[in-house]
């Protein structure tokens, strides 16, 4: 449906995209992720049309799109900036891509009534943008793209000025949503429960290439470098190069996730705890081994243990992921 092909772009000497090749299926929902400047907003102005790629092909139902321009494109982009017009109402920003498309008076204000309720912000439909906040802002920049009705929705980062019981309400109806419209989706996100959970793909990017592509359980569980091992899971993958207290040989580094750790009075290593962050419904240890290896542990929420607390600790032998020490490549 949506095929990239060696899509390649430099802005100046930076170079933002690498020869990426991802193919994305019809009614698909995939999600983009990687640190910052890894070439994730790229992708989507590309796909848009709002740039042109360097080299490389954007592909859409079949045919190159490089001279179809942006407004031809069946695609709606909702960015972080929300781009809505200051100078209409939330209605008005609503109702605006319904007039252009002809639809009739009373059919747009019933769609775009809907798409308000849809998306909790019916209240504000007469007010101006500006009169609104960043989260209800970016909620009205979803629901206009949600009348669109295009092949594609490109939503880079939809969610990261909501507050967390927001965001994860808006996570769901964006879901829900998927599920009911079956529109093709790629979205960009920072956010660790967004990259799990809101995609049947996760695309893992760094400086411009695409790193590992698969279903996010998939990914996170079997890794195929230490740089995707490191970007998904929060807090990260503990990484031991040369393996040490965790065994293994010189040439390997070996990880362990810190939920695949556990306090073990009886665990063949010992460290100190220096530091332990409580986070309500878990706790999350950072503690330095003998050898002074850092290995961060996830627990239950009340462990009882304290900085400067000696402890032992016990991997989960079967979820230790071994990478070559050289290449970072998964072995
Ligand atoms: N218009 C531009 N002019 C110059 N450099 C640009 C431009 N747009 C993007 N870049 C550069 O291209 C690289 C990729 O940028 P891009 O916005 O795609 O990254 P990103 O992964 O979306 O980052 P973030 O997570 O911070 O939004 C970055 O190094 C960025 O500085």
């Amino acid at each position: 449906m949506i095929r990239l092909e060696s899509l390649t772009k430099s802005y100046g000497k930076v170079v933002a995209l690498d020869g990426v090749d991802l193919a994305v299926r019809a009614g698909e929902m995939v999600t983009l992720v990687g640190p910052s400047g890894s070439g994730k907003s790229t992708i989507l102005r590309l796909i848009a049309g709002l740039d042109r790629p360097d080299r490389g092909r954007v592909v859409v139902d079949g045919q190159d799109v490089a001279q179809v321009p942006p407004h031809r494109r069946a695609v709606a982009m909702v960015f972080q900036d929300y781009a809505l017009y200051p100078h209409l109402t939330v209605r008005g920003n609503l109702l605006f891509g319904l007039r252009v498309r002809r639809v009739r008076r009373a059919e747009a204000e019933e769609r775009a009534c809907a798409a308000a309720d849809r998306l909790g912000i019916a209240e504000l439909l007469d007010r101006y943008p500006d009169e609104t906040s960043g989260g209800q802002r970016q909620r009205i920049a979803l629901a206009r793209a949600l009348l669109r009705e295009p092949t594609v929705y490109l939503l880079d980062e939809p969610l990261a000025s909501l507050d967390a019981p927001l965001r994860f309400a808006t996570r769901a109806d964006l879901l829900t949503l998927h599920r009911e419209l079956g529109t093709t989706t790629i979205h960009v996100t920072h956010d660790q429960a967004e990259a799990m959970t809101l995609g049947e793909r996760v695309v893992v990017l760094n400086r411009g290439r695409v790193r590992q592509i698969g279903p996010p359980q998939q990914v996170y569980d079997e890794p195929e470098d230490t740089f995707v091992a490191g970007f998904l899971g929060s807090p990260p993958m503990n990484l031991v190069p040369g393996g040490g207290v965790l065994g293994g040989g010189t040439d390997l580094t070996l990880g362990v996730r810190p939920e695949d750790l556990r306090l073990d009075p009886d665990g063949p290593v010992t460290a100190t705890v220096e530091a332990v962050e409580a986070l309500g419904s878990e706790a999350v240890l950072l503690t330095r081994c003998d050898d002074g290896t850092r290995l961060t542990v996830r627990t239950g929420p009340r462990p009882g243990v304290w900085p400067g607390d000696q402890v032992r600790l016990r991997a989960d032998l079967g979820r230790i992921h071994r990478f070559d020490a050289d290449t970072g490549r998964r072995r």
